[in-house]
């Protein structure tokens, strides 16, 4: 199944997940990063969850999931152990068109989780489509564990570059390029390897700014990382 994906803001959304066990904590998890508005129902609730009830992180209703437990939500998750009950949540959210999760179904006609790795301004997310969920898991891993600290902070340095371009009217097709010409670029590689120097000529060479345009915070900030050298000025 060829899934559509996207990245939503859920700042402050009802979001309703059904069933309280590893699956229900792991899908709250992620839901809490995004700062969602989460109500969990389930009769048992797992340690975690529990907690996050206690710190009311989370509401949490102890009863099986009925009926109308849908209303109002902007996403819902069904993560019980009971398929009928799954499916029952998913009749729900068809007709109230409402997004649904189903944890227990590799081809659902609803959403699906990818498997997210999330640092500073960067988030990978892989899905297998449902095939392995085991295997998008690892793939996951290999990109986080390959992705270089570096990398997040030159990912903060071209938003401050865009950031400067669009405030200078620089025309959308000259920001595109440069700003992709940047990204191809072996910048990053260069601050880690602590030559900001070079680092610093190439960004500007390619960006077309002048040095005083740079004299921002986070430019700057890369004086106080773990590379070594004078920064940008
Ligand atoms: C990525 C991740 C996100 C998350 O859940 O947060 C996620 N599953 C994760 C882990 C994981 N899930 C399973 C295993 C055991 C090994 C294996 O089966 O591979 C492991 C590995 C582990 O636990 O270590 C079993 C499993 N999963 C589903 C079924 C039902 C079925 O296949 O029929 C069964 C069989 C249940 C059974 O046997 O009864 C279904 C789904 N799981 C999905 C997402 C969606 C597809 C995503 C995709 O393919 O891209 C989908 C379709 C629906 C959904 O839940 O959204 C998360 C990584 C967490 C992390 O970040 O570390
Ligand atoms: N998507 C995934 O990543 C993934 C991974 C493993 C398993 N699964 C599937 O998800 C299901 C749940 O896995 P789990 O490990 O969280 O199971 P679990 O047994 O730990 O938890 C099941 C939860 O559902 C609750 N529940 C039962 N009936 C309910 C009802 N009527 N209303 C509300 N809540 C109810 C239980 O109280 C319990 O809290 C599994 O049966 C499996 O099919 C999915």
């Amino acid at each position: 199944m060829n899934y559509y994906p996207l990245f939503l803001n859920l700042k402050g959304r009802p979001v309703v997940v059904i069933g309280g066990g590893a699956v229900a904590e792991r899908k709250t998890a992620s839901l809490l990063r995004a700062g969602a508005a989460i109500t969990v129902i389930s009769p048992s609730f797992t340690p975690r969850l529990a907690r996050w009830e206690a710190e009311k992180r989370i509401i949490a209703h102890h009863r099986p999931y009925r009926r109308g437990d849908l209303d109002g939500a902007a996403l819902a998750f069904a993560a019980t152990d009971q398929p009928s009950v799954n499916e029952a949540v998913a009749r729900e959210g068809r007709r109230k068109r409402i997004p649904f999760n189903l944890a227990d179904r590799s081809d659902s006609d609803g959403f699906i989780v990818p498997a997210v790795f999330s640092k500073g301004g960067m988030t990978i997310a892989v899905s297998s489509g449902g095939k392995s969920p085991a295997l998008a898991k690892r793939i996951r891993d290999y990109v986080k564990d390959n992705l270089h600290p570096e990398e997040q902070r030159w990912v903060e340095l071209l938003a401050q570059i865009k950031r400067i371009l669009i405030s200078k009217k620089v025309s959308p097709p000259k920001r595109r390029a440069i700003l992709n010409r940047l990204a191809e670029s072996d910048g990053a590689i260069l601050y880690r390897k602590g030559e900001i120097q070079a680092a610093n000529t190439l960004l500007l060479k390619l960006s077309g700014l002048r040095r005083t345009d740079l004299s921002l915070p986070a430019v700057t900030s890369l004086e106080n990382g773990t590379t070594r050298g004078k920064g940008i000025r």
